[in-house]
């Protein structure tokens, strides 16, 4: 073990960068989206908890943020900090924190009960919002921070072993283990820098509160502990822990749509494509199973079917599509608005006739698209509910395995409310459900805030057999407003081609050819040289990739109007028709994707689940086809 005057010499020549802001202790790491948190039934499986507990300054916010960086794969990891919860402190007792005199180490300074029951919350994958605690006003400030979405959690804290309650909801209990002298070494030092006291504030605290409870509570509660690690020097233990819970993690890792799509009966068809058809039926009317209960079709007028059958027609122009997708959007939010409670209303009528009418319930209701190919439905919305808060989700399916990806959630403010989310009633809108994976995604995000299951309406073109049956096994009480129900469903391997080709181009004249979109926004292409002074010889050529994660429903060219010319999902779009002069930036991102070309050789197909007889990529065809 090192000494203090050693470790203090040595921290002051060589400062680690720190990967982690200092300010606030609760740390959320998330990195490229989040695989399903849950079974195929819907059910939400527990995060992974470690609770680490130590002397102050041992050591354990920095075990944390160790293991925080080295769990990078994992999607999200949040480090929960029990200074958090420190009990709001009244008047007399800051004047007294600021004078040193006030016990911030007895266990009854933290609000155990509802530091478990945030952590409980967190655990079963619910939306929470915690305290935040300032060392400096020695108080609970008046904002609290959104949290949400944790696949591991560290929960770090000098009592974090201290309560049963605590201990019970822990998957993997730490104690780190450090030498006094160097604790109060090491908290003399941060408390000046970062906590805004002086050194006979801190001997003084130190000596009243801090060393007593250490010896009481903190140093006996490490008999809990599965494993101790030293406080300083150790690398080698914080390696060890790691590489456990990888494993521990590596045993609950899922594989999803696959198997929602493989449930029912499958059989490989001429055109190479895989068709999977529920196990139950191949042909049947709508109605005749309890799973339709709870689904609202449209009344299939001839006018509806005229609608459809133009949505259907691969032959049908952008701005038809878009009209008629505008058109059938409007009449399913009006169906989905059926179902909101009504309650009577008497009106006067500008005749002086006093009559009795209706008024429908819409006060908690907010649209929720899932991203891309919900977002056509959200202007039908907006032209029925003008003021509706309208939120997003970005699902979009992993090229290779086809497993759904939650990429980015902006929900309304009333469902990120733990209070106003009990009573919102929310209209998730989709333009059509497959295998039913993303909209389980999306209505799992959504009692994950506390919305009640019998408050959601599913909204969508239309939907696969398969998809609904899915669908309302897990959530019986979710409703589903649809214009059609498909019968088949498609697995479909999408080639995205080779990864990189061709040799380094110089700069100068240049084409640059779209060959192909991806859902999660990967996009080949193909760069031509037009010869010139460039070093770029003309028809020479370089194909590689880039990826816009940030606006994946864009082309990457913000000048260009439009891009892509294939006429639905599941076709390669046509090389040579989409040919512009690309920017400076598109040249350099296009040669820095083929540098990348080891990983991005791995994604050479797509798996994709197609609807049938279906409408192609609704999403696509609404915004760029
Ligand atoms: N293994 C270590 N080697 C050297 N310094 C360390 C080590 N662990 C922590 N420290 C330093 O000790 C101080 C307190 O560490 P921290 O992790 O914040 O403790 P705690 O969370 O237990 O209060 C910080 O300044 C940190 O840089
Ligand atoms: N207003 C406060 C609240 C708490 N403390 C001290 O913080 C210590 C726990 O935090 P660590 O990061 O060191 O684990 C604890 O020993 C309290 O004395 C404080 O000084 N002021």
């Amino acid at each position: 073990m090192s000494s203090p005057s050693a470790e203090a010499s040595s921290s002051s020549r060589t400062r680690q960068p720190n990967r982690f802001s200092a300010k606030g202790k609760n740390v959320v790491m998330t990195s490229h989206g989040r695989l399903p948190w849950y079974s195929p039934e819907g059910k939400n499986i527990e995060a992974y908890v470690i609770g680490i507990a130590g002397g102050s300054a041992s050591g354990k916010t920095s075990v944390a943020r160790a293991i925080l960086s080295a769990l990078n794969y994992v999607p999200t990891v949040l480090i929960l900090s029990q200074d958090s919860f420190y009990r709001k402190h009244t008047q007399e007792e800051i004047d007294l924190a600021f004078k040193s005199d006030l016990d911030l180490d007895h266990p009854d300074s933290i609000d155990t009960a509802l530091f478990a029951k945030c952590l409980a919350d967190l655990k079963q994958g619910r939306a929470c919002e915690i305290p935040v605690y300032s060392f400096v006003h020695h108080q609970r400030m008046p904002e609290t921070k959104y949290l949400y979405g944790a696949n591991v959690i560290i929960v770090e804290g000098i009592m974090a072993l201290q309560s049963a309650d605590m201990r019970a909801l822990y998957d993997l209990k730490v104690f780190v283990n450090c030498d006094s002298d160097l604790m109060l070494a090491r908290r003399i030092k941060r408390d000046v820098k970062e906590r805004g006291r002086d050194v006979d504030g801190i001997l003084d605290q130190y000596l009243r509160f801090v060393k007593a409870s250490y010896d009481n509570f903190v140093q006996p509660s490490s008999k809990h502990a599965d494993i101790i690690v030293p406080g300083s020097s150790n690398q080698l233990a914080i390696d060890l822990l790691v590489s456990h819970i990888k494993d521990q993690l590596d045993n609950r890792s899922l594989r999803f749509r696959s198997r929602l799509g493989r449930d029912g009966q499958s059989r490989p068809l001429a055109n190479g494509k895989t068709q999977v058809t529920p196990s139950n039926n191949t042909t049947h009317t709508f109605g005749d199973t309890d799973e339709d209960s709870g689904v609202i079709l449209l009344e299939q007028t001839a006018q509806l079917q005229g609608i459809m059958t133009i949505l259907r027609d691969c032959e049908t122009e952008r701005g038809d599509f878009i009209f008629y997708a505008d058109r059938l959007s409007t009449m399913i939010v009006e169906k989905a608005l059926s179902l909101l409670p009504h309650e009577p209303h008497r009106v006067q009528t500008p005749v002086g006739m006093s009559t009795e009418g209706t008024i429908s319930m819409q006060e908690d209701l907010v649209g929720v698209s899932i991203l891309r190919s919900g977002g056509p439905f959200s202007h039908g919305l907006r032209r029925v509910v003008r003021d509706v808060p309208l939120g997003a989700m970005l699902i979009q399916s992993d090229p290779k395995t086809g497993e759904p990806i939650l990429l980015s959630l902006d929900l309304p403010q009333s469902v990120k409310n733990g209070e106003t989310s009990k009573t919102v009633r929310a209209l998730l809108l989709d333009s059509q459900m497959g295998t039913g994976a993303a909209a389980m995604m999306a209505i799992r995000v959504l009692l994950d805030h506390g919305v009640p299951e019998s408050n959601i309406i599913f909204l969508a073109f239309l939907i696969s057999r398969r998809g609904l049956t899915t669908i309302r096994r897990a959530f019986p009480s979710v409703q589903v407003v649809t214009a059609a129900i498909d019968p088949d469903l498609y697995e479909m391997h999408l080639p995205l081609g080779n990864a990189v080709l061709g040799e380094a181009a110089g700069e100068g004249d240049y084409s640059i050819t779209v060959v192909e979109h991806d859902t999660l926004g990967l996009q080949r292409l193909n760069l031509k040289g037009d010869g010139g002074d460039s070093g770029f010889e003309a028809g020479s050529s370089l194909e590689g990739y880039r990826i816009d994660n940030q606006n994946p429903n864009q082309v990457i060219d913000s000048d260009r109007p439009d891009s892509g010319s294939g006429s639905g999902f599941g076709e390669r779009r046509d090389a040579g028709q989409e040919t512009w002069s690309p920017t400076k930036q598109q040249v350099e991102e296009l040669k820095f994707s083929r540098d990348r070309k080891d990983s991005m050789k791995e994604v050479k197909q797509k798996r994709a689940w197609v609807v049938s007889p279906g409408m192609g990529h609704i999403g696509d065809r609404y915004y760029l086809a």
